[in-house]
């Protein structure tokens, strides 16, 4: 398998990756636009940090990738979208840098209060300007953190040890949450109209893009002071400069731009703006951290299947992966099954989980389930990373429930399908411990195996029809390898599922429907 490293990654994750001897790892951290699109297809993995843009385009070039590996956490410059499309995993580093990039910030904080950047460079061309570096202290100061995850919580945490008040904003953590954390939760407004530094540490989304605007600027206290250690464009820079110029911002501490590296951005002329070239998790520890953290991740995933922190699939590790596997089959043969008998556009799918098996992890059962139901209809295209997506792009419902106490059988799955043009029922379990049976298709109930080619005809229950079924698929040389036959018995309805050695033809199935008794017959490959 062959693995590209795209930008700098620590000796110590490469050395881990040159150590598989399946691998063939390349290091090329210079390569063009043109000859990364040009060469993408070799590869099996690709390894970057924020330099690399994997755009559509490359993706589209990348016909053998299997996975796209971030050493840290931002994901930006990856299209996440056109990798799920292809089925390309997305994985990132989520831990490895955080201490690193809360400590940058609290370092950027304290620089930007005592001025030590300005006043290093003016004692370097022997200058001694005491009392233009005139600072301020951060003790008893208002430190609004806007995003409190990874590494917003970090920051919140050492900056009460420099006894600053913290308080922060972050819709999507539970004031329980933030209590926890022993700073306070405020809306959005109350944050600017008290701080008297404000950090962002959010993801760059929608929402975030220019949370930092003028608005925003003119809530603010006289003399606030702005930090950006997360993404370029979560401050406005344009508003920013002139909220400096109108003397409500006292500073800015950049560590992130729009356009990295920033071209004669006016901001950077400003003496009260002090800027890293996106540092924050420049730090021996994090770059080994995160090195070898994605190296593990590779590894894991192109070896033994194990998926974790990636974006767009489940984490699934290798003993639970080992675990599930028995209900992983069962759940893509009941979906396969599913879209093999029903006839029309999927409207809803609706799955229930009942006993043994609602002590797992069901979402990637879930999504087994409609890759299984997505394939026979879309065929080898559809994988475990891009059913979601195509399931939200056919506008499919999905619904999951649990039952934990068991009836018939310890597990039991059962899906049920709506179509534009019918409804139906599936559901199987394990028997012994890894042998998937379907036991009930609608009203009829059976224990029979899903494996091969199926043959599933209904009848109405008489004597003779069974005889009569096997005389003609012996007339035609096909061997009936297992029969199993479900019944309700107040319609006097049969279901004869039969496995047989070969596929039946269509000229066969015609003969069987033209048969007294015999009102349908489909053909299953499972
Ligand atoms: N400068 C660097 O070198 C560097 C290094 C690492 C991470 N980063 C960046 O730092 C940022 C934070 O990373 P993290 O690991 O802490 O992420 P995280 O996902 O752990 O935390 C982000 C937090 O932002 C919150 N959030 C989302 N939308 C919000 C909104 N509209 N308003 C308020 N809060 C919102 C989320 O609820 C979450 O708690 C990311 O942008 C990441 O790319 C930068
Ligand atoms: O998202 C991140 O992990 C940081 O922005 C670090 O980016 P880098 O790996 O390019 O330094």
């Amino acid at each position: 398998m062959k693995v590209l490293v795209s930008d700098n990654l620590a000796d110590s994750g490469i050395e881990k990756l040159m150590s598989v001897p399946e691998f063939e790892v390349e290091v090329n951290t210079s390569l063009t636009k043109e000859e990364f699109q040009q060469i993408i297809k070799e590869y099996d993995a690709l390894v970057i940090r924020s330099a690399t843009k994997v755009t559509a385009d490359v993706i589209e070039a990348a016909d053998n990738l299997k996975v796209i590996a971030r050493a840290g956490i931002g994901l930006d410059n990856v299209d996440i979208e056109a990798a799920s499309k292809r089925g390309i995993v997305v994985m990132n580093t989520p831990e490895g840098n955080v201490i690193t990039t809360a400590e940058h910030t609290i370092a950027m904080m304290l620089s930007l209060s005592r001025n030590i950047p300005q006043a290093t460079q003016s004692l370097k061309v022997g200058k001694w300007e005491k009392k233009r570096f005139r600072g301020k202290e951060v003790f008893n100061k208002v430190l609004g953190i806007i995003g409190v995850g990874r590494i917003g919580r970090v920051v919140a945490d050492r900056a009460k040890g420099l006894k600053m008040h913290v308080i922060a904003y972050d819709p999507y953590i539970s004031t329980e949450v933030i209590d926890k954390m022993g700073i306070e939760g405020v809306a959005l407004d109350e944050l600017f109209a008290r701080s008297d530094y404000i950090t962002v540490h959010t993801p760059m989304t929608q929402e975030t893009r220019n949370i930092l605007n003028a608005e925003a600027f003119a809530k603010m206290k006289k003399g606030v002071f702005i930090l950006n250690c997360a993404r370029g464009g979560i401050v406005n820079e344009d508003d920013l400069l002139k909220a400096i110029e109108s003397g409500i911002v006292a500073g800015a501490a950049m560590d992130v731009f729009v356009v990295e590296p920033p071209k004669d951005h006016p901001l950077l002329a400003l003496d009260q703006v002090i800027a890293t070239p996106h540092l924050g998790a420049s730090t021996d520890e994090a770059q080994e951290n995160v090195a070898t953290a994605v190296a593990d991740q590779v590894i894991d995933y192109l070896l033994r299947g194990t998926i974790r922190n990636a974006v767009n699939a489940p984490n699934i590790d290798g003993a639970v992966l080992a675990r599930l596997r028995p209900y992983l089959t069962l759940a893509e043969k009941l979906g396969s099954l599913l879209a093999q008998i029903t006839r029309g556009a999927i409207q809803e799918i609706a799955i229930e989980y009942v006993g043994e098996v609602t002590k797992e992890d069901t979402q990637p059962l879930t999504i087994s389930i409609l890759k299984g139901l997505l394939t026979p209809i879309l065929g080898d295209m559809v994988n475990f990373v891009n059913v979601p997506v195509m399931v939200k792009e056919r506008n499919i419902k999905v619904t999951e429930s649990m039952r934990t106490e068991a009836e018939d059988f310890t597990t039991l799955i059962n899906v049920s399908i709506k179509t534009s043009e019918e409804r139906n029922l599936v559901a199987g379990t394990i028997f012994g411990k890894k042998d998937p049976r379907i036991v009930r298709i609608n009203d009829f109930r059976m224990e029979s195996a899903m494996e091969g080619n199926l043959l599933l005809i209904y009848n109405i229950d008489t004597p003779g029809t069974i005889g009569a079924i096997g005389t003609c698929l012996g007339r035609n040389k096909i061997n009936i390898s297992m029969m199993d036959v479900g019944q309700v018995l107040e319609r006097g309805q049969n279901i004869i599922f039969l496995q047989t050695d070969s596929v039946v033809p269509k000229e066969v199935v015609q003969e069987l429907l033209a048969m007294e008794n015999v009102n349908v017959v489909q053909t299953v490959k499972l």
